[in-house]
Order: C-alpha cells, then sequence, then structure tokens
C-alpha cells in the first residue's frame, strides 16, 4: 500500500520537475477588457504574438517592454518620488509611496507582487504597518476602486449567494475582520478594510499564495466611532455596532456562505475586538479551518522572541520558566501571549503542579495590575491574576502602576500590547536597568508606530545599551557608543500567519490545532542563529520571508500530519503528505508557492 503511494509521488514529481516553465493562462477576454483587467494586463509588454491572438494590435504603443524593463521604470519613479518628497511630513511621503503602490496593484498584479517581493524590507511599512494605519483612517479619501468583499448587516440572508459574486472559482485565503479593533487606533468600521488588504498581500509575498484565491472581507456591522457616524461621506453603515446574538448570526453566515463555495479555505480573523475575536475563535475553530491571528498568531511571535531573549543571556532554553514577565495590555494579543507562553513553560516543567508554584507573569491593563482582588475579573484574564501561590513580590497591591511593579519585580522582560504609546516612558525604562536579567528585554509591540509603548532610541538611552528590543511596527537600528549596534527587531505576526495558513492550506488541515500553532512558533524561534542572537537579534531580516514561510509551513504540515487532522490538498492526498520526509514537505511546500511571472495567454472562448 505504502509503496503504491511511494510510487504514485515519485511519478508526480518527475512530471512536476519538467513542467517547471510557465503554464499557459487560459483567459476567457479580448481588447481592452484584458487590458482593464489586473490579472493578466501585462501593459507594453504583451508580446506581438500574443497582441494578434488577444485583440490587443492597435491598443498599445507599438514598442514592446520586456517584464524587466518594466520592473526598472516603476522602481525608477519610486525612487524619484522619494527623492522628490524629501523634507516633507512623513505622512504624507508614507501615503504617496502608498498611492503608487496602489496604483499599479489596479493595474498590473504580476509586476505590483514581484516588486513587492523583491523589495519587501522596503515596501512592508508601506502596504503593512504602520502606513496601512493612516491608509485605514483616511480610507474614504483614498478610495478609488473597491477591493475585496463588504457584508454588511443589511445584507442579512443574502450572504449565501452574495458569496458567489465573487469572481474567483477557487479561493484559498480569506482575511475577515469587522473593523472594531485596528491596530491601536480603534473602531475604524468599514475602513479597517486596509487590514484585510495588507495582511493577503502579506500572503502573496510571503506564502506565494496566488493572488487570484485571496478574498480580503469585511463584515460592516456598523460602528461605535462617533465621528464616522458623523460623517456624511463614510462609506459604511452609519448604525451602532450589532451585538450579542445579532452580531454572532451574521458572523455565522458568512462563515457558512464562505466554507459553502470554499469548503478547503483558510480563514484569518483579524482585528476584532476582544470579547468577539476570544468568541469566535471558540465558536469556530474545531468547525472550520481558521485562525485569530491576533490572539494566536502574536503569540507564537512573541514565544519565539522570548525564548531569543532567555538564550541571548546565555542561558538554556530550560531557563525560560524562571523569566519574570510582566505583560501590558490584558486585550486579545496580551491574553493569547501570555496563554502561549504559559503552554510553553508548563511543557518544560512536565506537570500543571509545577506550573501553579511557577507564577512568572505579572498582568497590567488600563487599570494597573490585575490580582484576584480585581472587581469583575475578566475570565480571559483570570489565569494570569497575582494573589495566589509562591512567588509573591511583597507590596504589590491590585492596580499597581506599571512603575511600581517594575520596581518591585524587577523583571527579566517588558512587553507590551496596550496600544498605547509611550507608556514606557523614561522612569519605567531606567526602572528596567535594575531588572534582575543581564539583558533585560523590552518589547513595545503596539502598532502602528505612534502606539509603540516606547521608541528604539529611547529604549536603548534609557534602559541601557545591553538591553534586547524588539517592536511591533519598524525601528531603525540604534547607534551606540563604540560602533555598536542596538538592534531594533521586529516582533510582528507576520513572520508566523503566512506560514500557518499556508501549512493549515497544503495539508488541508480540518482546523488548526494548537499543536500546529507551537510547531510553528518552534520553529521560527529555531531560526535565527547563536551568533545573531548573541548580538540581540530575535528574528530573521523580513527579506528572508519567502524562505522563513516556507520552514513555517513546513512544521505546520507536518504538525497537522502528525495530529492526524490533514486531508490533504489537490492531487496529494493524506497517504502521499504521511509519506513525504521532512526535506519532501519542504520541496513540496516551495513548489507550490505562486511567483509572479508574464505566463503566456491563450484566448479560450
Ligand atoms: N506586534 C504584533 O504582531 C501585534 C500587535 N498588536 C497590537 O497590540 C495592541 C493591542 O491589541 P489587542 O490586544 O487586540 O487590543 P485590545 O483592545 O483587546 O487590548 C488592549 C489592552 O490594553 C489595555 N490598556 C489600555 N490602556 C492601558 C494602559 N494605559 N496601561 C496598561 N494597559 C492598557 C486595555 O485595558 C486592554 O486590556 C494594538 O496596538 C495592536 O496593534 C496586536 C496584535 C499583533
Ligand atoms: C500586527 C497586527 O496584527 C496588529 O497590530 O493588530
Ligand atoms: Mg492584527
Amino acid at each position: 500500500m505504502w509503496n503504491l503511494a511511494r510510487a504514485a509521488w515519485n511519478l508526480r514529481q518527475t512530471r512536476r520537475l519538467s513542467a517547471c516553465i510557465p503554464g499557459p493562462c487560459i483567459v476567457h477576454k479580448r481588447g481592452t477588457d484584458i487590458l482593464h483587467d489586473p490579472w493578466f494586463n501585462k501593459d507594453t509588454g504583451f508580446p506581438l504574438t500574443e497582441r494578434d491572438r488577444l485583440g490587443l494590435r492597435g491598443l498599445l504603443p507599438p514598442r514592446v517592454i520586456s517584464f524587466e524593463q518594466q520592473y526598472e521604470r516603476f522602481m525608477n519613479s519610486y525612487h524619484s518620488l522619494e527623492h522628490n518628497t524629501r523634507g516633507e511630513p512623513e505622512s504624507v511621503v508614507s501615503l504617496a509611496k502608498w498611492r503608487i503602490l496602489n496604483r499599479l496593484h489596479d493595474r498590473n498584479e504580476t509586476l505590483y507582487y514581484r516588486v513587492l517581493i523583491d523589495n519587501i524590507k522596503d515596501f512592508a511599512p508601506i502596504i503593512y504597518t504602520p502606513t496601512v494605519g493612516l491608509v485605514c483612517q483616511n480610507y474614504g479619501g483614498l478610495f478609488r476602486r473597491p477591493r475585496g468583499m463588504y457584508f454588511s448587516a443589511k445584507d442579512k440572508g443574502e450572504m449565501m449567494s452574495m458569496i458567489y459574486n465573487w469572481p474567483s472559482h477557487q479561493v484559498d485565503m480569506i482575511v475577515v475582520t469587522d473593523g472594531s479593533r485596528i491596530l491601536g487606533l480603534g473602531d475604524l468600521g468599514v475602513q479597517g478594510i486596509g487590514i484585510p488588504i495588507g495582511k493577503l498581500d502579506m500572503y502573496v509575498a510571503a506564502a506565494g499564495i496566488n493572488p487570484q484565491r485571496i478574498l480580503p472581507v469585511m463584515l460592516d456591522v456598523g460602528t461605535n466611532n462617533q465621528k464616522l457616524l458623523g460623517d456624511d461621506l463614510y462609506l459604511g453603515l452609519r448604525q451602532p455596532r450589532l451585538e450579542g446574538d445579532e452580531y454572532l448570526s451574521m458572523v455565522d453566515e458568512f462563515m457558512e456562505a464562505a466554507f459553502t463555495r470554499w469548503p478547503k479555505a483558510v480563514v484569518q480573523f483579524e482585528d476584532f475586538q476582544m470579547k468577539w475575536a476570544f468568541e469566535t475563535l471558540q465558536r469556530y475553530r474545531n468547525r472550520f479551518c481558521m485562525f485569530n491571528d491576533d490572539i494566536q498568531g502574536t503569540a507564537g511571535v512573541a514565544l519565539a522572541g522570548l525564548l531569543g531573549a532567555v538564550r541571548a543571556q546565555g542561558q538554556s532554553l530550560k531557563d525560560f520558566v524562571k523569566q519574570k514577565i510582566v505583560v501590558v495590555g490584558a486585550g486579545s494579543a496580551g491574553i493569547g501571549v501570555l496563554s502561549m507562553a504559559r503552554q510553553a513553560a508548563a511543557k518544560m516543567l512536565g506537570s500543571s503542579e509545577n506550573m501553579e508554584a511557577n507564577n512568572q507573569f505579572w498582568l497590567l491593563d488600563k487599570d494597573g495590575l490585575i490580582t484576584k482582588d480585581r472587581k469583575d475579573l475578566d475570565p480571559a484574564a483570570a489565569p494570569f491574576a497575582r494573589g495566589f501561590g509562591p512567588g509573591e513580590v511583597e507590596g504589590l497591591r491590585e492596580g499597581a502602576t506599571l512603575l511600581e511593579v517594575v520596581k518591585k519585580v524587577k523583571p527579566h522582560v517588558i512587553l507590551g500590547l496596550s496600544g498605547v504609546g509611550g507608556i514606557f516612558n523614561e522612569e519605567v525604562l531606567k526602572a528596567m536597568r535594575e531588572s534582575d536579567s543581564s539583558r533585560p528585554a523590552i518589547f513595545a509591540m503596539s502598532n502602528p508606530t505612534m502606539n509603540a509603548e516606547c521608541t528604539a532610541e529611547d529604549a536603548f538611552k534609557h534602559a541601557g545599551e545591553n538591553i534586547i528590543f524588539a517592536s511591533g511596527s519598524p525601528f531603525e537600528n540604534v547607534t551606540l557608543g563604540n560602533g555598536k549596534i542596538g538592534y531594533a527587531n521586529q516582533a510582528n505576526n507576520m513572520y508566523l500567519f503566512p506560514g500557518i495558513g499556508l501549512g493549515a492550506l497544503l495539508s488541508g488541515a480540518r482546523h488548526i490545532s494548537d499543536g500546529m500553532l507551537q510547531a510553528a512558533a518552534e520553529c521560527l524561534a529555531s531560526y535565527i542563529t547563536e551568533e545573531d542572537i548573541q548580538k540581540g537579534i530575535l528574528f530573521p531580516s523580513i527579506s528572508r520571508i519567502r524562505h522563513i514561510t516556507t520552514q513555517v509551513g513546513t512544521a505546520v504540515v507536518h504538525a497537522a500530519v502528525a495530529e492526524d487532522l490533514a486531508e490533504g490538498h489537490g492531487d496529494i492526498g493524506l497517504k502521499e503528505l504521511a509519506y513525504m520526509s521532512k526535506e519532501e514537505i519542504v520541496e513540496y511546500v516551495s513548489r507550490n508557492m505562486w511567483y509572479p511571472i508574464y505566463s503566456p495567454l491563450v484566448h479560450e472562448k
């Protein structure tokens, strides 16, 4: 039986290798309809024979420009824009850069994704955080043409038919938001659509998901943002947010519709306010192949960073259980990080009893330190409320301030996921000089840049040059004395969500388990070399994101198979997956990653 599966796998391999040259792309349009379709459009790059075949002759200037020349011309325009906007306010420059990229996205997807992949380090801050936040805030004014699908409270009962309005026959990856907590910017209603668009651009760039098979989705359930409600030109529903069962029945309807049309799709929930983030995750995670990026993706990246910080202190990974970690922000992201960190510690300790005694975490929210004396203690925060077991620090009361906590606990790590810019202020950072760690870690993970708990520069200036620093949005490295560099790591879930989604898709996982998420986090944690860790580098350069995502995707496929959750993908069945070696899974994952090149277009009626 196994030998047969093996033989079939080998045969397919051979066939595929001989088919590496870009295959033809079937197109059902002709003439200007092709030029106006960004998926097929090659601008001046259509060869003459193709112009003849597709009725394009005379619709373009006669000269044929190669893909490389088009690429160079775009990059030249981009660099001129950089040059011409020098000295302008940062927001003006960032939006100008976003516009030029967006115009290309609207016109020629192949060229757009190629420049994005090749220049991901420079372009991620434009199409993703921080600029995407600014884009969402200014969405009404920037809107030119729609992207993705919008399901509103007015569409109740219609979603099952509406989903068939989407033109692609196959969708692999859906990112959905209700716009209720966009980065650290709060409720932006329908304007939050920029986030699923940016996340899916990262899916294409990092995971090689085919852009014809992605779907950004906005669930417009209203908004509680008074400014938007009072704005005549606001593009979403001008009504308060749906609540309770009305809200859930709308999300239910969307999920049923999406999985009815595309049963093998993966759905990522993004930027939902905390109560709905947790509730929808519990509601759907055993029914559908879905995950919540803010809770689960962020947790894996933070855990990888925390383990890196242990290594940077010259300790063994097992010493993680001795680290005193203060988390600031008890929302979906903060609680997600603590839950995963606790799981990892429990695994290292080997028993839940030891875990009770361990008690290494302190959690604060807008009302200060959370203890068991907290009135109306949120059930999600309850496992991390102080005031039980050994390890209590004298004199720390319910609601203690961050400064009090840092001074008394002398933590190894402070990790911010509060959405509040600057709360790691000079006093807090200076107090970190008394940390019990030889290399204290400061993670200011809130987005966008304005909402980071501190800047990289302030962290190194006030907390000392030996710290480890990471932030959610990118900062420049800091030049320290004696030619040393203070590394500004970017601890952002972009290092994991593409690999989680890709691994879930290619394994055909029924759902996404904790084991699959843990495998993703462990893979990222082990990616970085000892030499880099010693310099204070916790995460690899974003320019390696395709390679990282291949590895993370492989780890996720492997875990899905090991947990018996995989059902296979396309013509690769479970048995073939189960038979693959690690190298073969890597090869399988890479082979399934889309790469932007112009394919010959063949017209079919
Ligand atoms: N770097 C990354 O990959 C990620 C970063 N984030 C960022 O984390 C932030 C929070 O996200 P969520 O947890 O989903 O939001 P949330 O709204 O669910 O939670 C925010 C939490 O911060 C607390 N808080 C507010 N003011 C505070 C203060 N002054 N001191 C201490 N705590 C305070 C709130 O009480 C709440 O517990 C956002 O800025 C988001 O952009 C979220 C996901 C991933
Ligand atoms: C990065 C991200 O997912 C957030 O800030 O919400
Ligand atoms: Mg998010």
